[in-house]
């Protein structure tokens, strides 16, 4: 397991839930507070007040997906100023703003950012060696720096 001191590198680090995942990111969240707590956190909306009403962790919001935070999410890739995102969908419900939710995973893709989407990649990404290399964004057309 890392330890504290051997982050590197701040991340800006997006956390985003479906309703029917948001205990599951919770409980990630949770267990991961001391290392998450050295980072830069931002999410949608519903999430972000989840978590801080459960952990106190400092997290930027923005508005709940359903009423344009996934869109904003994939604006602040575009710009360069997320490095990974923790998105937990549903897979066994469907979302009024699914088409937001696909334009976000495609934008993810374009710029080649670490997404995890369930608990084991983000525990994956969480303790891997990306944590202390610096996000370097990239040209989305054909991935050169
Ligand atoms: O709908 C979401 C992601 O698509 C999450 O939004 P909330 O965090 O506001 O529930």
């Amino acid at each position: 397991m890392r330890k504290l001191n051997d982050i590197k590198k701040q991340k800006n680090i997006a956390l985003i839930a479906h309703d029917g995942k948001k205990v599951q990111l919770l409980n990630w969240v949770k267990k991961n507070k001391e290392i998450l707590s050295k980072h830069f956190l931002c999410g949608t909306g519903t999430t972000v007040r989840m978590i801080v009403e459960e952990t106190s962790l400092p997290i930027m919001a923005f508005e709940s997906g359903p009423l344009g935070g996934d869109q904003q999410i994939g604006a602040s890739i575009v710009e360069g100023k997320i490095d990974f995102m923790i998105f937990f969908w549903d897979p066994l419900s469907s979302q009024p703003h699914d088409p937001d939710v696909k334009a976000l995973l495609r934008i993810a893709v374009l710029y080649d950012i670490p997404v995890a989407t369930n608990v084991s990649t983000a525990d994956f990404l969480l303790n891997s060696n990306y944590m202390d290399t610096e996000y370097i964004r990239k040209n989305p057309e054909d991935g050169s720096v």
